[in-house]
């Protein structure tokens, strides 16, 4: 957010600063802030003379050659995150001309994987604080809060808040949480060109049951367990209410909520707010893009793909949702469609069998009794008590681990002869040598897509799967990985994280001010994603690389936009809508700021 007293005009380069603040104060406001690059009438004008060395940059290269060499001196990956937050608390424009240079070396250190590191050690990351802190302990308060972050309804265009209880496959890390939306937002801005000024980070602190968290001295949150039922469904409404109260143009983007919630409260405002959640529609759309583009150059049809997931929590049945959609589209039945999909989850294969134990959004897709009543079962043992995380999946697996037993990944693989694999199980290792090359020999092109962050929690490597699979496989990946060379092809890995697609999702709905994130608007999404991954060549990647991020979420934001406008739901419908993307975007570049 600027300063009060400073106002912007017009979007992107070219828009003037005015500003009533002087020395220190100039210097101290990150927005305003150019450091050495205040020209000799601006340092005269804003009162800066003798707070600056005497060197003018006007051209940001000194700085940024200044920066890159303090963030490479930065000994570990977390000390570089350190930095460039730091570098954000003292410049904005700098730390994103910055990532936008070297997107590819940093954006995994700003965002995922390095960001759950961060928030695991958030107690020592945080310097300034960032973004809107909201309480359970104090819901009448939600509204003041918000409107203590000093914005007018006309100048915030996006809020992202998480509750924390499902960081990436991490878990449960309270108020340390903020740093996702942080990041989530500062990628919106390095990929779309949202306006870092017009956004908000929220945190909606409900308790957390980390007991190291609640343990730890130092944890900046609420110390106790959370709250969940009735009082939680009325803090989130109080949340959205004041949102939508103080910023009526905004965009509100849910992130990494637990299972149990997440679908109720998506569900609740999906057809009367523009909002969507990145880990459900995000995530189920990215991985259609990569699907659209591997089903094709496997050769074989939508009609006659095979899906299993293993994982079948927010993020998996929001790509089983996703691919469902896109078989009906291909003239399937639904109710085939759903039948076509296998969820596996810490259950084994969920089956109609469990029936209420499951979660109201996998109900659909349990399979028949009477279809898996010859599987092998496998008597397994059950979770460590301490298992909290999953209560009502662990729950299932107890029941049954000993009698009957499960019917476990390769049980299911083996018996259905998958033509895609997808892992959201937030558990390394389980797609195995064993699994992978059993696949492999029923299909021409496996297509396996482990996608559980942070990377170390990947289901397997793109580097195993290649070689399990002689090169046959078309993979995709949460995180991102190096290149791998095999029998003198290389293969590049895209990376299958929302990333790629939410920014654009994000920016076509403020650019169009569509008052809904309809299905229609998300698809238009994953196609144009799709589309911008042209490459075919053996090991070409099934998306385009972040190195293009830019150029791909301007795409997805003109055809979320132009759907938006088709659909009746925008409200603001320019005739020239790449036009519109263009200009609405923000770049990193100085401004002149005026004294007023
Ligand atoms: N690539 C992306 O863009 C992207 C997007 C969203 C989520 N993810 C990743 O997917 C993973 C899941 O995220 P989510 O939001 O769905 O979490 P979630 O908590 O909603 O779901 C996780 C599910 O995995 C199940 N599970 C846990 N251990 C298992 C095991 N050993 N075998 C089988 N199932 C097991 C849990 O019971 C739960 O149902 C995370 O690692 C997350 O980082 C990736
Ligand atoms: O944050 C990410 O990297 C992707 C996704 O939203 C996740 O929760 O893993
Ligand atoms: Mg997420």
């Amino acid at each position: 957010m600027f300063s009060r007293q400073a106002r912007i005009s017009g979007f992107g380069a070219g828009r003037r600063i005015a500003t009533t603040a002087r020395g220190y104060d100039v210097l101290r406001d990150p927005a305003l802030n150019k450091g050495t690059a205040f020209t000799r009438q601006e340092r005269a004008a804003l009162g800066l003379n003798g707070l600056l060395p005497p060197a003018v940059t006007t051209d940001m290269e000194p700085q940024l050659a200044r920066a890159y060499r303090a963030y490479r001196a930065a000994p570990t990956d977390l000390a570089k995150h350190i930095y460039m937050w730091r570098l954000h608390d003292d410049n904005v424009t700098l730390f994103y001309a910055l990532l936008q240079r070297h997107m590819m070396d940093m954006l995994p250190v700003v965002y995922d994987p390095v960001v759950g590191e961060a928030i695991e050690n958030y107690s020592e990351v945080m310097t300034r604080p960032r973004g809107v802190f909201l309480s359970i302990d104090d819901p009448d308060s939600v509204e003041e809060r918000l409107a203590a972050f000093g914005a007018g309804a006309d100048d915030i265009d996006l809020l992202v808040a998480s509750d924390a209880e499902e960081i990436l496959g991490i878990g449960d890390w309270g108020s340390n949480g903020i740093d996702i939306s942080i990041g989530k937002l500062a990628v919106y801005t390095a990929a779309a060109g949202v306006d870092p000024h017009r956004v908000v980070p929220v945190i909606l602190d409900v308790g957390t049951d980390n007991e190291k968290l609640l343990n730890d001295p130092l944890y900046i949150g609420y110390r106790h367990s959370r709250v969940r039922g009735d009082a939680y469904d009325a803090f989130i409404d109080a949340y959205v209410t004041a949102a939508r109260k103080l910023f009526p143009k905004a965009m509100l983007h849910w992130e990494d909520f637990g299972s149990t919630n997440v679908r109720r409260i998506l569900d609740r405002y999906r057809n009367t707010v523009p909002t969507f959640n990145d880990d459900v529609q995000g995530t189920g759309a990215i991985v259609l893009g990569a699907l659209i583009n591997a089903v094709e150059r496997s050769g074989a049809s939508w009609a006659d793909q095979r899906v299993v997931i293993l994982g079948a929590g927010t993020a998996g049945v929001g790509i089983a949702d996703q691919i469902r959609d896109q078989m009906v589209r291909h003239g399937v039945g639904r109710q085939d469609a759903v039948r076509r999909i296998w969820l596996v989850d810490l259950p084994g294969l969920l089956t109609d069998g469990m029936g209420d134990d499951l979660l109201d959004f996998q109900r659909d897709y349990a399979r028949p009794e009477a279809e898996i009543a010859q599987y092998p079962r496998t008597p397994c043992e059950t979770l460590p008590a301490t298992e909290t995380r999953w209560p009502a999946m662990a729950g299932l697996r107890a029941k049954i681990a000993s009698a009957p037993g499960i019917i476990d990944l390769a049980t299911v693989v083996k018996a259905v002869h998958p033509t895609i694999l997808i892992g959201t199980s937030t558990t390394p290792h389980l797609f195995t040598e064993a699994i992978v090359r059993d696949m492999a020999s029923h299909v021409e092109r496996p297509i396996i897509l482990p996608l559980s962050n942070p990377t170390q929690l990947h289901e397997a490597t793109p580097m195993q799967l290649i070689e399990w699979t002689d090169g046959k496989v078309l993979v995709a990946t949460g995180a991102p990985f190096d290149d791998v060379e095999h029998k003198g092809v290389t293969y590049t890995i895209g990376q299958a994280n929302n990333a790629a697609l939410y920014p654009g999702l994000g920016f076509g709905t403020i650019v169009s001010r569509a008052t809904t994130v309809s299905d229609a608007m998300i698809f238009a999404a994953a196609q144009a994603v799709a589309g911008q991954a042209t490459d075919t060549a053996p090991g070409a990647a099934l998306l385009p690389s972040n190195e293009d991020l830019r150029e791909t979420s301007s795409v997805v934001a003109v055809q979320v936009a132009r759907k938006a406008i088709e659909q009746g739901l925008a409200q603001e419908k320019p005739d020239n809508v790449v036009e519109a993307v263009r200009e609405r975007q923000w770049w990193p570049v100085y401004n002149p700021v005026e004294a007023v």
